[in-house]
């Protein structure tokens, strides 16, 4: 098949794309999910293990893995990882004291083998709350710029009002066209 073929292909079939949604305990990673599926806030607790939902959007199907962020769960994250093509990590912007534990957590992640064909979408979530980081400052703390080796974007959001997700999937259908 040739490229321009298979890429318009992928785009307009429902072949379905992987995406795993990961971040640390509390970031918001449960209420993005459901705002992608039902555009509606829902009431979540802790997740332990994972949730997974297709969430289809411009005719484009992800298949999207939304994995528990406690620290006892963040070691079970790899065996999420085989065939992912979109890594989305949820950020609390108010949690200072915690960003470099999700810089490790990132890098970990970035380092392994079965990821390295994954693109990195960053959300920068809980802008509603005074005082939170900007996404620049955020990207600052975890250098993000030194990332080369995998497609990479930082996004602003607000899970509770939806503001900004949809600009974060833009991204990543824009990455799709690109492969
Ligand atoms: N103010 C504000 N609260 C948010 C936002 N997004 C999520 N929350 C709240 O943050 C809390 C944690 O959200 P979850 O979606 O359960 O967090 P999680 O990342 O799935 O957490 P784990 O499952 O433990 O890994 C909930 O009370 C949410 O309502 C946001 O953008 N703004
Ligand atoms: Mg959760």
């Amino acid at each position: 098949m040739g490229l321009l073929f298979s890429r318009l292909w992928s785009l307009f079939t429902n072949e379905e794309h992987k995406v795993i949604i990961v971040g640390l305990d509390n970031a918001g990673k449960t209420t993005i999910l459901y705002q992608f599926l039902m555009n509606e806030v829902v009431h979540t607790s802790p997740t332990i293990g994972s949730n997974v939902e297709e969430v289809v959007w411009k005719n484009i199907h992800f298949l999207m893995w939304d994995i528990g962020g406690q620290e006892n769960l963040r070691t079970s994250w790899n065996s999420y990882y085989s065939n992912v093509q979109y890594v989305i990590m949820v950020i609390d912007s108010t949690d200072r004291e915690r960003l470099s534990i999700t810089k490790e957590e990132l890098y970990k992640m970035l380092n392994n083998e079965d990821l390295r064909k994954s693109a990195v979408l960053v959300y920068a979530n809980k802008q509603d709350i005074k005082g939170s980081m900007s996404s620049a400052e955020i990207s600052q703390h975890l250098n993000l710029t030194s990332i080369k080796d995998h497609p990479w974007h930082i996004q602003a959001c607000c899970a509770l009002t939806g503001e900004g997700l949809y600009q974060g999937l833009e991204w990543i259908t824009n990455q799709l066209k690109r492969r």
